[in-house]
């Protein structure tokens, strides 16, 4: 299976400029080293801001760089009055092709719950948009050995989303989902779990979603929090981490690619 290598970029860069030039920069450097990176697939998610500007340089100049939208609207699948929102039915015909859901920081700081993600996956899957869903406990949770209670909560949205799905979207949940594992403490912070850490945390979100439903025994799990190219190699060595979501280390062309590059095997 080809490793998931994604570059979330938060709220950067600060200019058009600088978005073309680290666009420009990982343009040529998958030009360069497409060998290396066959086995991944590379994508990024820029700021709403910026999607246009990045599709519009991806479509003319390279085709193996896919594009992923930090959000996506809980309000509407298609058009509406919703000021400030966006849709997937929007996404998906600019031409991306994945969207971020649940990620800590909106869960922390827009106050994102539990319905409010499951109506974001029913908006993506409704028009073909992938869901890169991610899950983490926080650093009081880890302390206590809550981990798995704290996933096995947050899995309940792909239980519920799955029991609202017809028998037509069993193509979709097969090969549109993604789970991506970011212990919050980890976001930003330096500070990584061990990698036998993250393998038994993955272990357990596969027998969660398997128990679900058994196609989703193949649903790629990603590591996200810290990953730096130092650290990368370690990461892809375990068979349980299926690639990584990458923040930080995503924003300078060489480090995201160095990264894609161990786990490129
Ligand atoms: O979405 C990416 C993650 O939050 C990880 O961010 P980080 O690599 O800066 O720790």
């Amino acid at each position: 299976m080809k490793s998931w290598i994604v570059g979330n970029w938060k709220l950067n860069p600060a200019s058009v400029s600088a978005v073309q030039a680290l666009v420009d920069d990982l343009v040529e450097g998958v030009d360069a080293q497409s060998t290396a990176l066959q086995n991944c697939h590379i994508m990024v998610a820029p700021s709403l801001l910026h999607l246009s500007q990045v599709e519009d340089i991806l479509r003319t100049k390279s085709a193996a760089i896919k594009l992923v939208c930090q959000d996506v609207s809980a309000l509407s699948a298609e058009t509406g009055a919703y000021t400030g929102d966006v849709s997937a039915q929007q996404l998906q015909d600019l031409g991306v092709q994945w969207a971020i859901i649940g990620h800590s920081e909106r869960r922390q700081y827009f106050n994102e719950d539990n319905d409010t993600l499951l109506n974001k996956m029913k908006h993506c899957a409704a028009q073909g948009l992938g869901v890169i869903f991610c899950i983490g406990e926080s650093e009081a949770d880890f302390e206590a050995g809550n981990t798995t209670q704290v996933l096995a909560e947050q899995l309940t949205i792909i239980a519920d989303f799955l029991q609202h799905s017809e028998a037509a979207d069993a193509d979709y949940i097969a090969n549109k989902l993604i789970i991506a594992y970011e212990p919050v403490w980890a976001i930003g912070t330096g500070k990584v779990p061990s990698v036998e850490e993250v393998t038994e945390v993955h272990k357990f979100i596969r027998e969660r979603l398997q128990s679900f439903e058994a196609t989703l025994a193949k649903t790629p799990v990603l590591y996200g929090g810290s990953v730096k190219p130092e650290n990368a190699q370690d990461f892809a060595a375990s068979e349980q981490i299926n690639g990584v979501l990458v923040g930080g280390a995503a924003l300078k062309a060489d480090s995201f690619l160095d990264i894609a590059k161990a786990f490129s095997k």
